[in-house]
């Protein structure tokens, strides 16, 4: 197993501008990001504050699936969701955020990303998501995951790492510690990706951007 370097920011550096070029670099050279840290601490410390007020009963189990397939799979994923929508200023933050990189990455990339849809993940301990892809070749408009870590505190022990596999043969992997600020952006179409189960609690948010095709008008599949 070969971990590829990784650059780390200082979460109080306050500055986007660098963090997207670094994402935007690495996409180009090599279709994934991974960033301790990055995520800027007055967005981090607003979102953990607005998880501890959110109800257990705002999340629900999550599905696998496009719309006329879906279903509750325990076997696949046994996380629960909670769809962000902005009526929380928290949940605003994130997504004036997400925007900004959306509209950097198109800047520097011309990806053509024309939306953005993320949830709030509870994995419960031993909780897990079995190896999946994000977006099947040619048949969705997912074009690039994000995920936030929300974890004060993970330790080497706690597990519920994120676990990418970088090549076809499976064989060169990578391990992501799910701690707080910790970003991960990749293409969704290139790289099969699976949360370990953990010890603890794990919090997380999980975005897509998409590009904007023929079938946009459907919910597809956020469920
Ligand atoms: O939480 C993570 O590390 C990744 C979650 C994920 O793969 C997904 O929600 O599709
Ligand atoms: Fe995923």
């Amino acid at each position: 197993m070969t971990a590829p370097d990784i650059l780390a920011f200082s979460p109080d550096s306050g500055d986007d501008e660098l963090l997207f070029q670094h994402i935007a670099r690495d996409l180009r050279e090599r279709g994934y990001a991974i960033c301790p840290g990055a995520l800027p601490l007055s967005l981090s410390e607003a979102l953990l504050g607005h998880l501890d007020t959110m109800p257990g009963s705002r999340f629900a189990r999550a599905g696998v699936g496009r719309e006329g397939e879906h279903t509750h799979n325990r076997f696949v994923r046994s996380d629960e969701i909670c769809w962000i929508t902005g009526e929380s200023p928290a949940g605003q933050a994130w997504l004036d955020w997400s925007a900004r990189l959306q509209q950097f990455l198109n800047r520097q990339l011309l990806l053509g990303l024309f939306s953005f849809e993320s949830h709030f993940a509870h994995y419960g301990p031993g909780d897990f998501y079995r190896k999946h892809l994000d977006a099947f070749r040619g048949e969705t408009n997912r074009v690039l995951s994000l995920v936030a870590y929300l974890n004060r505190g993970w330790q080497p022990d706690d597990g519920g790492e994120l676990l990418m596999y970088l090549d076809e043969s499976g064989e060169q992997t990578l391990k992501v510690v799910p701690a707080l600020g910790t970003l991960v952006v990749f293409l969704s179409e290139e790289f099969p990706h699976e949360v370990l189960p953990a010890q603890r609690d794990r919090h997380s948010i999980a975005g897509w951007f998409r590009v904007n095709t023929s079938t946009a008008e459907r919910v597809d599949p956020p469920r």
